[in-house]
């Protein structure tokens, strides 16, 4: 297991009145632990497939043939989806420098895309600049009928006309969504089974918000040559307490699911995501998906923040420990201790840094993760600590599983569903009528 988690911070014992106190803790475990046994029968009953996605390995190789695909002969692979068709992908193309500062512009080929915002200014000049003879696309969307999703798809195969290419998009783009369903309109197949453009099917029982661990988040990490199933090793890691039946106590996603009803139920109304690593900046944003689709209905939930450190301590951190007392934080460290550009002692002293002489970059932040978690609970803000040593595929796949499965847990534990969105529906119906409309 990559993945240690503390809560010594998050409680009143350790931090003061502004803490959760143990005894709301042990109340948040029971409901937690009721939603375990759930668990296990969404397990036993195969009604949660995402459950077994850990160790399944049987479609591995198709989706190893399909990134072999889109890696031919391409210089830049794009992938279209929104949300959790893109998210995902995001988070793991992350460990191979996906936008991350600086670095992201120096990638080796492919280089990757997602195009998951809609602007038509970026889209504009994306379809401009990429040399469209050697990009290959993917189209991701579980429904196959999010505007969104479309509009992109329809804009690139005219874009491939225009330049005198649409002749073949069936070698340059591959689909994913769910199998056709009898009197189910899939406008994505619709739109590219025509032109003879192969689909891989999105589970059908796993949500976007959830797919990171199929063919969605591991396709595009696949062509970006990740291992893929060391990613499903480690979500298989975050899992096993649970098959081996650990207390709620002593399963972590459950003991953090637990932390989060007992701080919602404290009036902590917003859950803060603090992570010290450029490579976990998409994580923050798909968990903060997960979360808020997951767990905001009913009049329930709490507000998903994501952060990043050190950054974010010149932007929110004043904020965070004076504003008010309303949040859980979960600051997320990798083991950077050491690594990274070494200070030149003679320039650190020149700058009136001596204590800098000999250190890295990577030393600082070590620090400053540490420093910030425990400046949290000075300031009695109640403060959980992750960390894993190595952020490769393995450890970020337990990650992924981690919260997906603490997700699921507050969820149950809250009493909402944490797999649906019935609220998406509202915005999208009107944005449909007012553009009917002109
Ligand atoms: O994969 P699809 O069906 O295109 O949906 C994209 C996203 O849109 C949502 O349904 C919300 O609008 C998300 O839950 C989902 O991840």
């Amino acid at each position: 297991m990559a993945l240690q988690q503390s809560i010594d911070l998050a409680l009143d014992a350790n931090i003061g009145g502004g803490g959760l106190a143990q005894a709301a803790l042990d109340d948040a475990l029971g409901l937690v632990g009721e939603a375990m046994k759930r668990l296990a029968e969404d397990d036993a009953s195969g009604r949660l497939p995402l459950l077994h996605m850990p160790r399944t390995t049987d479609d591995l190789a198709s989706i190893r043939e399909a990134a072999a695909f889109l890696r031919d002969d391409a210089t830049d692979v794009v992938v279209l989806g929104v949300g959790g068709s893109s998210l995902g992908g995001q988070t793991l193309a992350q460990l191979k420098d996906y936008a991350v500062p600086g670095t992201g512009r120096f990638t080796e080929s492919p280089r990757i895309h997602f195009l998951d915002n809609l602007d038509p200014i970026t889209f504009d000049r994306v379809l401009h600049k990429l040399p469209l003879s050697s990009t290959k696309f993917v189209a991701i969307s579980k429904s196959g009928g999010t505007g969104e999703t479309l509009m992109q798809t329809i804009a690139v195969l005219t874009a491939l006309e225009k330049a005198g290419l649409r002749a073949h998009p069936k070698d340059v783009f591959l689909g994913v969504s769910e199998p056709r369903k009898d009197g189910v309109k899939n406008a994505l197949r619709d739109l590219l089974e025509p032109e003879g453009v192969r689909f891989l099917d999105h589970h059908p029982g796993i949500g976007g918000r959830y797919s990171v661990l199929t063919n969605v988040g591991l396709l595009p990490a696949a062509a970006l040559g990740l291992d893929i199933e060391a990613i499903r090793r480690g979500a298989a890691d975050a899992y096993e307490p649970f098959r081996n039946g650990a207390a709620a106590k002593d399963a972590p996603a459950a003991l953090g699911a637990a932390l989060n009803v007992a701080a919602a139920k404290a009036g902590k109304g917003i859950a803060v995501t603090m992570a010290y690593a450029d490579r976990l900046e998409r994580f923050t944003r798909w968990w903060v998906q997960l979360w808020a689709e997951s767990v905001g209905k009913d009049g329930k939930g709490t507000q998903p923040v994501a952060a990043i450190g050190p950054v974010d301590q010149h932007s929110q951190q004043q904020l965070y420990l004076a504003g008010p007392n309303d949040k859980l934080f979960t600051v997320l460290t990798t083991g950077v201790a050491g690594k990274g550009p070494v200070m030149n002692e003679a320039l650190a002293k020149r700058a009136g840094q001596a204590a800098f002489a000999g250190k890295t970059i990577g030393d600082l932040v070590a620090a400053q993760g540490r420093a910030m978690a425990d400046t949290f609970a000075k300031n009695s803000r109640p403060t959980r600590q992750i960390h894993v040593e190595t952020l490769d595929e393995r450890a970020l796949g337990e990650l992924l599983m981690h919260f997906m499965l603490e997700t699921i847990l507050a969820g149950y534990a809250m009493g909402v569903d944490p797999f649906d969105q019935p609220a998406v529906e509202e915005a999208k119906i009107l944005a449909k009528e007012y553009l009917a409309q002109g």
